[in-house]
């Protein structure tokens, strides 16, 4: 795995999908399939777009009580994807609970990444609404330590954790992170965001991009205006 822009596949049919990937007929993106993609079409969609080339990313933020996680990552782990993800605030027990899950019998399994913080959440709704009085850095580094210790290879943050979350918990362990708007475009829903070129001096390892690109007039141009940014 190194440096590359994840497109966010946030569509609701296989046909619209499909006809979006025909676009790209000279690269091959890391996709990310999420719940809505997967919870209209199951899991044959993960099967013909691996059938197509691509790497994926499952982003279906699993969180339940550790029995049920580990059951669904069993599940799971017979998809052939490269990355899932869980919910850090399910806790140690629920992320090593899930790593046991998605290990397959010969010991294989994909990378496994927690969701610290949505990066659609801001200090004031951290503090009136889930009720957690830290500042939000703090709180996604605490999640991340967790889910370092209990062996789980990477977490989702956003950009502009990146740094902190390396530092504390090695370089090598990933960071995942969605937020990342060009400079003269709509933020939308998202509240921690950043530029792919301020992702990249941040130390991002992925970013994820969704609307930027997939509501794009034209969206191969604003692919590769991401990976010109945040690659170079
Ligand atoms: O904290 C998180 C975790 C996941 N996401 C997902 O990333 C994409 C972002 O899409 P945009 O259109 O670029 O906002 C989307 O699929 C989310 O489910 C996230 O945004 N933040």
């Amino acid at each position: 795995m190194g440096k590359d822009v994840i497109v966010a596949l946030d569509f609701d049919s296989k046909e619209k999908t499909l006809a979006f990937l025909d676009r790209f007929t000279e690269e091959k993106p890391f996709v990310k399939i999420g719940m809505e993609l997967f919870y209209a079409e199951g899991p044959s969609i993960v099967r013909e777009i691996r059938a197509r080339g691509h790497k994926i990313f499952l982003d279906l933020k699993l969180h339940d009580i550790p029995n049920t996680v580990k059951k669904a990552m069993a599940a799971l782990s017979a998809l052939d994807v490269d990355l899932v993800n869980v919910h850090a605030a399910g806790t140690g027990a629920m992320m090593s609970a899930a790593l046991a899950g998605l290990t397959r019998p010969d010991g294989t399994r994909p990378l496994l990444i927690a969701v610290t913080q949505l990066t659609s959440t801001d200090q004031d709704m951290l503090e009136k609404e889930l009720w957690i009085e830290k500042p939000i850095a703090e709180v996604v580094m605490h999640y991340a330590e967790i889910a370092s210790i209990v062996g789980l290879d990477g977490v989702v943050c956003s950009p502009l954790e990146a740094g902190a979350v390396h530092e504390r918990c090695g370089k090598n362990f990933l960071t995942v992170t969605p937020g990342v708007r060009f400079a003269d475009g709509d933020v939308g829903d998202q509240k921690r965001v950043t530029t792919p070129a301020k992702a990249k001096e941040l130390g991002s390892d992925y970013i994820v991009v969704g609307r930027p690109i997939t509501q794009a007039e034209d969206p191969v141009a604003a692919y590769r205006r991401c990976v010109a940014e945040f690659v170079g």
